[in-house]
């Protein structure tokens, strides 16, 4: 479980990102954050990952402050940033998996099998031979997610999944995170791609100016179409608020 409690980030000197911002990560969630550009998405997860400190507020991973112990906290989270490219680009796409398996304490046969199954499951058998730097923008990406999985981490962690792949592999990356397994407990995606939002995520939270300004369960939009609605709704009212109070 990962916990952040009234946390604020403000970036020198008056740029305050995130504002006395909970929120609670479970079990079984795939928690979409949706927010608009600047939003501090992206802050609030380097926050939790312990790559930036937050001024004031706590948050716990599985029961570690994170302030504290930001190296005990990463452990137990895997994360793909927008765009990442993590991987070697000397290295074909297997010797990528097997030695990230093998940097994470695995034997070599259970990280030959992961690397198996998880190329397997982002249909990326066919480049198993590829040089990493051979790939596409779109290939490295889910290159950098595969690269993650291998981790084996309770927690993980996506910004901007979707973004750059092609339908086919939009498909494959929705298809891996809805499906029933126990490769991690959680899942904490930022996004601004309803359609694929809509499809992944159970519980949902709409941020803007570092303020979560909704909270809710899937039940609540019935199709993609209604989770924007709702979501544009939420965001004016949220505007309108913020002029009435100045
Ligand atoms: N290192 C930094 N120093 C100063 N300001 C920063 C820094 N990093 C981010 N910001 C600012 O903080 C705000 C929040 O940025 P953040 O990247 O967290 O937003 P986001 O919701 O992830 O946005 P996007 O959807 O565009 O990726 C933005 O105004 C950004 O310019």
């Amino acid at each position: 479980m990962i916990v952040v409690q009234n946390v604020n980030k403000i970036y020198p000197p008056h740029r305050h990102v995130l504002r006395d911002l909970s929120l609670e990560l479970n079990n079984g969630d795939r928690l979409i954050l949706l927010g608009p550009n600047g939003a501090g998405k992206t802050t609030l997860i380097k926050c939790i990952i312990g790559l930036t400190a937050p001024d004031s507020g706590r948050i716990y991973v599985n029961g570690v402050d994170v302030v504290r112990n930001p190296n005990g906290a990463r452990e137990s989270i895997a994360v793909v940033f927008e765009e990442a490219d993590n991987s070697y680009s000397y290295l074909n796409v297997f010797d990528n998996l097997l030695y990230f398996g093998l940097l994470n304490k695995r034997s070599r046969y259970e990280a030959k099998r992961r690397a198996e199954q998880i190329m397997a499951m982002l249909n990326l058998t066919p480049y198993a031979d590829r040089l990493a730097q051979s790939l596409s923008r779109g290939m490295k990406q889910k290159l950098a997610f595969a690269i993650a999985l291998m981790k084996g981490a309770p927690f993980l962690f996506l910004d901007e999944p979707t973004l750059g792949l092609d339908v086919e592999s939009q498909h494959h990356i929705r298809a891996l995170l809805t499906e029933k397994h126990n490769w991690w407990n959680a899942v904490l995606i930022t996004t601004h791609d309803i359609p694929f939002a809509h499809a992944v995520g159970n519980q949902f939270v709409f941020i803007k100016d570092g303020t979560i300004i909704w909270r809710g369960t899937k039940e609540h939009f019935s199709t993609p179409a209604d989770l924007e609605t709702h979501f544009l709704a939420a965001i004016r009212s949220y505007q309108f608020s913020q002029e009435v109070g100045d």
